[in-house]
């Protein structure tokens, strides 16, 4: 068994290494090892605040570091510095079933019964993806091993995704179809270590004929996490079973994704789905109003489909408010009927036709700094925060990818923006003005 002093010295590391240097003098520096017993870790915390931050934040972490390092389950408990010599006892124990993080067993992997093929119009964005799709879901672990989805949000690559799980479990009634998003991929692990469980839990992901894990973006940090998917995808794809992906970009570009899971992703088909072109659009809404039963005259449709330009699940949002706004008035849908219901919604979707340059000028206005400043090498903080800043907000409020923005920023590498991304998110957890700041920038953005 592990030292106390050893086992956090390790963790202490680890942290070290994910945290930003501010974060790490400020959560994990003061804190003290007071007693290990081999599965319950004890720690000292200076601060209430302290403690709530590491149990709301940080102590899904500590486990799976400590799951890296010990190959076993350890549970944190937190105490404060100034009850180190009173007794101490079980409430702050990080426990499984009633833990305050809200990181419980998920329940989710359902399937939609809406996703199938049946109900997904093809058009050119998405034809490639959709006929692997079709080939995958008729010879799952054959063709492309993994399958894997990636462009913009509310494209549809969650609704391709179930339409294989729902196309199998049609075809063949005992098929085992896993469906999940990458966030309860992540939760499950950590509750199967929490509970020692984890043998049930690899049970579960690795018996089945098919894995689909949605939005694996967000594996990105979770060191633990990507250790077990790394072996689940081989224990699956060893045994020729099907593993479907999505994500928001490429593999390449996710951040902090082990180079081995990054090219494990590219060993099948990597499949981009760009947005609908108007005729997609036109069609997405036709069946809309369809399975609907809304009687649409085909300007309006014409009208509605070019009110949304980028986003599928938006356009079906334009749909329903149209459909609420006739409903309420008690009139038929009509375009300018349709035109009144979208009047007040221009504004607010205006942030998805934002561009980079929209964001760089204000940006460049709001701290007094020069658009070709953002754009150039100069290191001075006053400029390099801004720069930081208005990065962050180009990957956040616009669909670009990350070397089309490094490409906007006078030419800069996607890992730039990456960092630039990572430090803002980080920075704004801490620093209040900064994130007064940011949504100021935004709503003058929307
Ligand atoms: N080609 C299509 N035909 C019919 N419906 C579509 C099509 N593309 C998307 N949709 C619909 O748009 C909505 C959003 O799609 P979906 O949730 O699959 O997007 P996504 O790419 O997974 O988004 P996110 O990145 O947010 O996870 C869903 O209701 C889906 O049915």
């Amino acid at each position: 068994m592990l030292d106390k002093e050893v086992l956090w010295a390790e963790l202490s590391d680890k942290f070290k290494a994910n945290t930003p240097k501010l974060s790490f003098e400020t959560w994990i520096e003061p804190v003290k090892p007071i007693s290990f017993d081999g599965s319950t870790l004890t720690l000292s915390l200076p601060s209430e605040l302290h403690r709530d931050y590491w149990e709301k934040q940080l102590a899904p972490n500590l486990i799976e570091y400590a799951f890296v390092i010990t190959k076993d389950n350890i549970i944190p408990k937190f105490i404060l510095d100034s009850d180190v010599n009173a007794s101490t006892d079980d409430s702050n124990t990080v426990n499984s079933s009633k833990n305050s993080t809200g990181y419980a067993l998920s329940k989710e992997g359902h399937l939609n019964p809406h996703y199938t093929f049946d109900t997904f119009i093809i058009g050119k964005g998405n034809q490639m993806a959709h006929a692997a799709a079709l080939i995958v879901s008729e010879e799952p672990g054959k063709l492309y091993n993994p399958l894997f989805f990636y462009g913009g949000v509310g494209l549809g690559k969650t609704h391709l995704m179930q339409a294989i799980g729902n196309k199998l479990v049609a075809d063949h009634p005992d098929a085992k179809v896993k469906y999940v998003t990458s966030e309860a991929f992540t939760n499950d692990f950590i509750n199967a270590i929490q509970t020692n469980q984890t043998e049930e839990f690899r049970q579960e992901y690795r018996n089945v004929d098919i894995l689909m894990v949605d939005d694996i973006q967000f594996f990105a940090d979770k060191e633990a996490t990507q250790e077990e998917f790394f072996h689940t995808f081989n224990d699956l794809y060893n045994d020729d079973k099907q593993i479907v992906l999505t994500s928001d970009r490429v593999p390449q570009e996710i951040p902090k994704l082990q180079d081995r899971l990054v090219s494990r992703f590219a060993w099948g088909l990597p499949v981009d789905i760009t947005p609908p072109d108007l005729e997609t659009r036109i069609a997405i809404l036709q069946n809309k109003a369809e399975i609907d039963q809304l009687e649409i005259p085909s300007e309006t449709i014409n009208y509605i489909a070019n009110q949304v330009d980028s986003n599928v699940r938006e356009l079906e949002g334009v749909l329903s408010r149209v459909q609420a706004y006739s409903r309420l008035k008690g009139e038929p849908i009509t375009t300018d009927l349709a035109y009144e219901a979208l009047r007040g919604l221009k504004l607010e979707t205006q942030s998805h036709q934002l561009s980079i340059v929209d964001i760089q000028t204000q940006v460049a206005e709001y701290y007094h700094v020069s658009v070709n400043d953002l754009k150039g090498k100069k290191r001075l903080a006053s400029i390099v925060m801004p720069r930081q800043i208005a990065m962050y907000l180009a990957r956040e409020m616009t669909n670009n990818s990350l070397p089309k923005i490094g490409k906007e920023f006078g030419g800069k590498d996607h890992t730039t923006v990456i960092h630039a991304y990572e430090k803002i998110t980080e920075k704004i957890k801490l620093d209040t003005g900064l994130r007064k700041e940011i949504t100021e920038l935004k709503k003058g953005l929307r």
